[in-house]
């Protein structure tokens, strides 16, 4: 975001975006917000109150010690005073209360914005675009930032009332005494002094701003030396030397620009403030002393004068309860806001909404067929027709013009070399991204014409990178049909057909057994059982009604034993269901009723295995020497053979 050039731009931009935190008002609840803003307007006013009232009893002073006035003159001034300040702690230790209860609700708020926007889009392009990655970054790092979040933002912003209401008061008492010149300068000397603080702070957050992907670079860096992901390889490959100097290096270039910026930002403009500043309150008080030489203006008003001048001189500095609050604050905001606006970009018209309760986001029973395209309990054949995709900012496509029928209710393998485009045609297929050019058709039907949500739910997956969660084993495989997480029966069935059910059966809750070690109680799978749930996960999508299953390398965690067992059933697991394969273990996919090879996006090679094989061309090259390889490890290593 670049900073506007004009004075008159920035009070505007300052001013939208103080707007934008006041209109949270709903969500951190009028009532709250209104006895937040009543005691910040206590606090405002109970200063001046004190300083008048100390000043009276100053100036009362002299004439009860002279005996020409009765005591009780001076004391009720007094216990003005000493009611105020009372009065004032009390609503101060209220005010930190209320601010509190204000920012939670704002924040709760914000946090359903962010992740409602970050579930929007049933394409996953936007949260591949750096662009908006460096948004959802910002905002989430902002929101975890407890003391600058909107909820501190929008307590803050009513805060900011006690000391402007202040500067009103005192700059009013300056008025009363010594007349509107003098209340003038004061009022100008407060508000540049304000400027130089507020201002500045405003010009630091955007230079913070400015380097929003070294900071992206340093959390993940941060990310990777804290968490439990990494911390195998860190050690065993020795990279923590590299990963200390390298987050050392990224932090520096980080904050650069940040300590330049510091000197042009703050420094100078203060100096000069500073200066003006100090002439202006030079001049009040030598018109104040003057006043009171001359007799104008007795002890009291003189006492009352230099109270309001200290005040005010101190009401154009930083304002801690407020500043970086709504500095911050905002920037979060904002973030949230401009990623908002990203994913809606990229939202399709039956998206909107798309995050609300589980009810709205489930899978179609099979006889919901009432929409348009094919009929949800009917396999459909899918077709790629000159099919154009690249990711974005890449130099080359990953699909050119890519050709292809697989057929309805069949086996259809894809294999080919790394980086072929296997795992992308699936992407495009399950409508997480859409292509450039050409179309993806299911019995006819362009996705692009079906409402995506109404097509990803006939399509069960298990991808390659599987999401593990951190939840019961139970919901690990209902998740597959997620309106049917209470179909313990179907969940076993699942767990049975993967290969997994006597392993939970015996863990210690079971079925509700927590797959996650850092929760108390939870367990740890390994790779190979946390595979099988990711088969039967998407097998228990399969008996709720998908009717296409997409394997992209289902088994590249599992034994020999457990391969064999689970391709021995194949046939069985995946009948009438348009299947998709991808697996680089060819011994897997000769299998399939048809063979795909792909190579840099194209189709080279198509037909059963026999066919391919009599074609003798590169799949039947592919499979010759990986059977060779096979058959000089069974001979030169006979013991490691399985039996059975
Ligand atoms: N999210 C992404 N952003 C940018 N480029 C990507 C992304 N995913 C894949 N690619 C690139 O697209 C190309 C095809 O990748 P894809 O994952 O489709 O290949 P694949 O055939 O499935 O490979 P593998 O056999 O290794 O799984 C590769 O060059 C890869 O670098």
């Amino acid at each position: 975001m670049a900073a506007p050039s004009t004075g008159t731009g920035q009070v505007r931009q300052a001013a939208l975006a103080r707007l934008r935190i006041a209109r949270q008002w709903p969500a951190a609840g009028p009532g709250w917000s209104a006895v937040a803003l009543a005691l910040s307007v206590v606090r405002g006013v109970l200063p001046v109150v004190f300083a008048v009232a100390v000043s009276a009893t100053v100036g009362r002073i002299g004439p009860v010690l002279h005996g020409t006035t009765p005591p009780a003159r001076v004391w009720w001034p007094l216990a003005v005073a000493g009611a105020a300040l009372i009065v004032l702690h009390l609503a101060e230790a209220a005010q930190k209360a209320v601010a509190e209860q204000l920012a939670r609700r704002v924040d709760g708020h914000m946090y359903r914005r962010l992740i409602a926007a970050s579930l929007s889009t049933r394409e996953i392009t936007p949260l591949e675009d750096p662009a908006v990655l460096d948004e959802l970054g910002e905002a989430g790092h902002e929101l975890r930032f407890a003391f600058r979040t909107p909820g501190a933002a929008y307590a803050g912003l009513i805060a900011l009332v006690g000391p402007y209401t202040q500067v009103v008061g005192f700059t009013a008492v300056v008025a009363v005494v010594l007349g509107p010149w003098a209340a003038l300068a004061m009022l100008v000397v407060v508000l540049l002094f304000r400027h130089g603080q507020r201002g500045g702070l405003r010009r630091y957050a955007l230079v913070i701003r400015d380097v929003a992907d070294l900071r992206r670079e340093s959390r993940y860096l941060r990310g990777l030396a804290m968490g439990p992901a990494a911390a195998k390889e860190l050690r065993v490959f020795g990279l923590t030397d590299w990963l200390t100097e390298r987050y050392r290096q990224v932090y520096r270039r980080a904050l650069a620009p940040v300590w330049a910026e510091r000197r042009r930002i703050y420094l100078w403009p203060y100096l000069g403030y500073t200066a003006v500043g100090l002439t202006g309150v030079a001049a009040v008080l030598a018109l104040a002393g003057a006043r009171a030489a001359d007799g104008v203006i007795d002890l009291a008003g003189l006492a009352l004068v230099l109270q309001a001048v200290l005040a005010l001189i101190r009401l154009g500095e930083f304002y801690p309860d407020s500043d970086t609050q709504t500095q911050y604050g905002m920037n979060a905001e904002t973030a949230v806001t401009a990623f908002e606006r990203s994913m809606a970009r990229y939202a399709e018209p039956a998206d909107t909404g798309r995050a609300g309760p589980p009810a709205d986001t489930g899978r179609a029973e099979p006889a919901d067929t009432g929409r348009a395209g094919p009929p949800a309990a009917a396999a459909p054949a899918i077709d790629f027709s000159g099919v154009h995709f690249g990711y974005p900012g890449a130099a080359r496509p990953v699909l050119d013009g890519l050709d292809l029928h697989i057929p309805a209710g069949k086996c259809t393998a894809l294999v080919g070399v790394n980086g072929a485009g296997k795992t992308t045609l699936v992407k495009l297929l399950a409508r997480l991204y859409s292509p450039g050019a050409g179309t993806v058709r299911a019995d006819g039907v362009d996705l692009a014409d079906l409402p995506a949500r109404d097509w990803q739910r006939r399509i069960a997956v298990v991808f390659q990178d599987f999401v593990r969660y951190e939840l019961s084993a139970a919901a690990n495989i209902g998740f597959g049909a997620v309106e049917h997480l209470d179909d313990r029966a179907g969940i076993r069935r699942a767990a049975r057909e993967a290969g997994l059910l006597d392993t939970l059966d015996a863990l210690p809750d079971g079925l509700d057994t927590l797959l996650s070690r850092a929760y108390e109680g939870g367990l740890d799978l390994s790779g190979g059982q946390w595979q099988r749930i990711a088969i039967a996960r998407a097998l228990f999508a399969l008996y709720h009604g998908s009717t296409v299953l997409v394997l992209d390398e289902p088994t590249a965690a599992l034994d020999v034993r457990a391969e064999a067992e689970f391709f021995a059933r194949f046939a069985e697991l995946t009948r009438s269901r348009t299947t998709i394969l991808i697996s680089h273990r060819l011994s897997s996919v000769r299998r399939a009723d048809r063979i795909v090879l792909l190579d840099q996006g194209h189709v080279v090679e198509q037909g059963s295995h026999d066919e391919l094989m009599v074609a003798n061309g590169r799949y039947a090259a592919m499979f010759t020497l990986q059977a060779e390889r096979f058959a000089d490890e069974a001979d030169s290593e006979p013991l490691t053979q399985v039996p059975g």
